[in-house]
């Protein structure tokens, strides 16, 4: 037996999560610090519940024992009016993915954002951050939008296949960070916007193993540009080899997918994880084709 303080009980909920590699990525970094810990997917489609019983379910993961979720798609947004406490940058951003029960209370954060950000900050420590081309401003892209200004991108270009989404989220963003110019563009204007931009930040499903391709003419490259991905299924995309090819400075998908376990576990149990052995476990993961 085991009370709440001595071990954890953690859960995913979300559609289509039993192939994550978020829970073994925290069940492997729990195993390193000696900790009980049991990370389980609760996938909605398996156990037939719409997104809206996310605050259902939280409530009656507290009551059965959990000390903490991770929550995805379709219920990063449907939760915030369950939590008590929200992180404010998380309340910003409009989305929560990481709740964690305290004295039966639901605290929410997103660590999307924060995992973004320090993917960006320690993976490229020297990328200049004046002006910034992001594609892509959906459920990721929204997080990633606001890790970059967090860190102080000067301009920035949010280009989306929807521009009337772009322009939308560009004046949201406008609002909390009223210091910075950030425009909604159509996918039209990249080459303009990559000749005056220092990086790309790409957050479409483009480059996916379902979505093969690329989502810019990588001509539009120079060796000056650093280039970000969200896309880790492969960790090398498309864009990130022809980036690379052409001289840029780059960043995979994989930083933004351990940061957010990284930041989560830290949240969860209070300790520090080993980032780099996260990583190197999540890129064995994906190696042996988990
Ligand atoms: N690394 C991570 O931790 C992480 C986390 C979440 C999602 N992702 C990845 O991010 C990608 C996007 O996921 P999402 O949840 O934001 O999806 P989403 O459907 O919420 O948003 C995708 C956005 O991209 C736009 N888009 C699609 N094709 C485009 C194109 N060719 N040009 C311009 N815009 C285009 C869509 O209009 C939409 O606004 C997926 O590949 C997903 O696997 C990575
Ligand atoms: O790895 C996944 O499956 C995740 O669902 C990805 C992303 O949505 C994160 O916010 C979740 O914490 C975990």
């Amino acid at each position: 037996m085991s009370t709440l303080d001595e071990s954890y009980l953690v859960g995913l909920i979300g559609d289509g999560v039993i192939p994550s590699l978020t829970p073994p990525m925290h069940e492997a970094e729990a195993a390193a610090h000696r900790l009980l810990y049991l990370y389980r997917p609760i996938d909605l489609l398996e156990i037939k519940r719409p997104g809206t019983d996310v605050g259902e379910l939280l409530r009656a993961g507290r009551d059965l024992g959990f000390n903490a979720f991770n929550i995805t798609h379709p219920c990063k947004q449907l939760v915030l009016e369950h939590l008590d406490v929200i992180d404010p940058d998380a309340q910003r951003l409009g989305a929560v993915n990481t709740v964690v029960i305290r004295d039966g209370a639901f605290h929410g954060y997103n660590t999307d954002r924060t995992g973004f950000g320090r993917g960006l900050s320690n993976g490229l420590p020297e990328a200049k951050l004046d002006r910034v081309v992001q594609i892509g401003v959906g459920g990721a892209g929204s997080a990633v939008a606001h890790a970059l200004l967090s860190l102080g991108v000067r301009h920035l270009v949010l280009v989306d296949l929807d521009p009337a989404r772009a322009a939308e989220r560009a004046e949201a963003l406008s609002e909390f960070f009223p210091d910075r110019t950030i425009e909604g563009r159509s996918t039209a204007d990249v080459p303009a916007e990559l000749a005056a931009a220092d990086g790309l930040v790409h957050a479409t499903p483009v480059g996916m193993h379902q979505h093969p391709g690329l989502p810019i003419d990588p001509e539009l490259l120079e060796p000056r540009h650093w280039v970000a991905d969200v896309v880790y299924r492969p960790v090398e995309t498309e864009l990130i080899k022809a980036a690379r090819a052409r001289g840029c400075a780059t960043l995979d998908g994989g930083h933004m997918a351990v940061g957010q376990a990284v930041d989560a576990f830290r949240l969860i149990t209070g300790l520090e994880p080993d980032a780099a052995r996260m990583r190197a476990h999540f890129l064995d993961m994906l190696e042996r084709g988990l």
